[in-house]
């Protein structure tokens, strides 16, 4: 059976009258790469915090390699990028790598990471001289210099720019590729899509999702049926209609009936196409019929 790397179990975490998790659990396993989802709010931090052992749970469990995040000794097989990083700016980029991995008994070779992120170019820049995106970058790779086991990111490539936010995308693939396990936050739904296998999503501090991601995007059973049309008339079984330029994207949960319908009224069309909803369609299903956010009002 794969080793389970870090567990919540039932874990709530309250700040003051705030219930940022409520009975929360999640299995990390070997090699897993995991996306966490969640509107704001959801308690994403909250869970890597307690998963990394910076934050203790209100009741409930969490366990990181078979014992207590807060053990230091399993903290040093843990890699963790924050969402609020500062570099000492006076270290050039290699000497930064070099201080970060001396803290680890088998530490990954420094040039072997810098390459793996694409930041070679970097490594005699000191950091203070960097862009915010460069240093954001470093952050991540840092995270990957223990050679841990585990990586947390929350929200690893948040104002990063496409290429960037690609640079990342290909040495965290590299590092999962080599074994490596990977939890991962990002409110940007293309990046869990382009990464991960399995997909979480919270929603009130509750687990409303917990699946491959092929099984997630397939959970609201929503079909998008495309096509090219001067006009459309009304059309049963509508969820809704996007037009981006002359195409019509229709929603619906009976894409036959739909397309039935379509030939039925003699509407001339073109370019039909049938595919499954994207994870932010079933993202955004999902979470609007989250009970917690009808009871405060909220959908997202
Ligand atoms: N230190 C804190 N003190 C008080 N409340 C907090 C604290 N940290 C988080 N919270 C509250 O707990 C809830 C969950 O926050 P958390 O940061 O875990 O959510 P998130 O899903 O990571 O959100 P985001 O997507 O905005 O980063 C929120 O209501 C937040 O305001």
């Amino acid at each position: 059976m794969t080793e389970t790397l870090a567990q919540a179990i039932e874990v709530t975490r309250r700040y003051g009258d705030v219930v940022a998790l409520d009975t929360t659990s999640l299995d990390i396993r070997a090699g897993e790469l995991i996306g966490l989802l969640g509107p704001n709010g959801a308690g994403k931090s909250t869970l890597v915090n307690l998963l990394a052992g910076l934050r203790r749970p209100t009741s409930g469990t969490v366990r990181l390699f078979g014992g207590t995040p807060r053990d230091p000794a399993r903290r040093r097989e843990l890699g963790m990028t924050p969402q609020d990083t500062g570099l000492p700016s006076t270290l050039r980029v290699r000497e930064c790598v070099d201080f970060v991995a001396a803290h680890f008994p088998a530490p990954a070779g420094r040039d072997e990471l810098l390459d793996r992120f694409g930041l070679s170019g970097l490594r005699d820049r000191q950091i203070g001289g960097l862009s915010g995106g460069q240093k954001r970058r470093i952050a991540v790779a840092l995270a990957f210099a223990g050679n841990p086991r585990l990586v947390l990111l929350d929200e690893p490539t948040t104002g990063l720019d496409v290429e960037a936010r690609r640079a990342l995308w290909d040495g965290i693939r590299d590092y999962h590729a080599g074994g490596g396990a990977v939890l991962l936050t990002s409110h940007y739904l293309e990046e869990i899509e382009a990464l991960a296998e399995r997909v979480v999503v919270l929603g009130h501090g509750r687990t409303l999702a917990d699946d491959t991601l092929e099984a997630v995007r397939g959970m609201v059973g929503v079909r998008r049926v495309s096509l090219t049309a001067a006009h459309l008339p009304e059309l049963p079984g509508v969820l809704g209609v996007e037009r981006e330029e002359e195409r019509t994207h229709l929603l619906t949960a009976d894409a036959d009936l739909l397309v039935r319908e379509l030939v039925l009224a003699g509407v001339p069309f073109s370019g039909l196409e049938i595919r499954p909803t994207t994870l932010e369609e079933a993202f955004l299903a999902i979470t609007a019929a989250d009970p917690g956010a009808a009871a405060v009002g909220t959908a997202a």
